[in-house]
């Protein structure tokens, strides 16, 4: 039972100690729990059991258990976690400990909605620039921002130490923009637009696709109908599925993991 705080959190500004390789899953459960900390600590709890922990992040408590043991936290027994520190050695290992300067490329629709929403500087992030390619949208102000023309990406990128970039164009501008966001220095992306882009080793990439989402939901919502309407005979069931899709689709066990996880 232990909760220390994190070993480079009060070290040498700019020096980053080896940090563990956490789990991609584990790693996407963190925002989570500090989402879900940051209300508890608003609410004015110090301590949390994993129990009520795990039950305000929405997940199961040995899950969070085993996530918070690869941060070298495991609470104290009968008391639980320390909330602060949980806070601090979460934001210490996801790097928010210094907030990063983003890049948005793209001013549309999306691209406007985003630059409007004031969670990302809650949350250790600071849209430090836009950028488009119509002149039309270039000297805009949003949220307090001048719209830049896509050329001046280069000196303001180094100029404003941007890390991430954050693609909200039409997929037929999104490589083109990631190459750009690459060529000057960016080397995390979030891409918004449906395609899949091509980057060097080093640059990570996450793509948001709500459709893709919906998909997934669309999947669920015809297998709880599927199930509903077979009949109540052995042999009948998940395993006549396959075989309405024409064979080798959905074996029972996958689809009650994929519901399941
Ligand atoms: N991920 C999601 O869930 C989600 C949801 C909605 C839209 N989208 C996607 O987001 C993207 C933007 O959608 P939108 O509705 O805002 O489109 P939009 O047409 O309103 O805006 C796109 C903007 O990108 C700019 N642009 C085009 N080429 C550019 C380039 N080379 N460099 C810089 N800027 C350039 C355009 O001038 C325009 O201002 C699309 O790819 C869309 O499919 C994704």
């Amino acid at each position: 039972m232990s909760q220390h705080r994190p070993a480079g959190a009060s070290g040498s500004p700019g020096v980053v100690p080896a940090l563990p390789d956490l789990p991609e899953a584990t790693v996407a459960r963190l925002p989570e729990y500090l989402r879900a900390l940051h209300h508890l600590a608003e609410s004015g709890h110090d301590t949390v059991s994993s129990e009520g922990l795990a039950s305000a992040a929405g997940v199961n408590s040995a899950k969070l258990r085993k996530d918070l043991s690869h941060l070298g936290s495991y609470g104290t027994r009968g008391v639980g976690y320390d909330v602060a520190l949980l806070v601090e050695q979460i934001e210490y290992v996801l790097g928010l400990t210094q907030r990063r300067a983003v890049a948005l490329v793209g001013v549309g629709n999306l691209g406007h909605a985003l630059a409007g929403y004031a969670g990302f500087g809650t949350r250790g992030f600071r849209i430090a620039a836009l950028f488009d390619a119509d002149p039309g949208r270039v000297g805009e102000q949003i949220n307090g921002l001048t719209v830049r023309h896509i050329d001046e990406l280069p000196a303001c990128a180094a100029q404003e130490s941007i890390a991430i970039g954050v693609i909200a164009t039409p997929a037929r501008a999104a490589q083109t923009v990631a190459d750009q966001l690459v060529a000057a220095g960016v080397t995390s992306i979030l891409n918004f637009a449906p395609c899949v882009l091509s980057v060097p080793e080093g640059v990570d990439v996450r793509k948001v696709d709500l459709a893709i989402e919906l998909q997934i939901l669309s999947f669920h919502e015809h297998r709880k109908a599927s199930l509903t309407a077979l009949p109540d005979t052995p042999g009948a069931g998940i395993a006549a599925i396959p075989n309405r899709l024409g064979g080798g689709g959905l074996g029972s066990s996958g689809t009650q993991e994929a519901v399941g996880s």
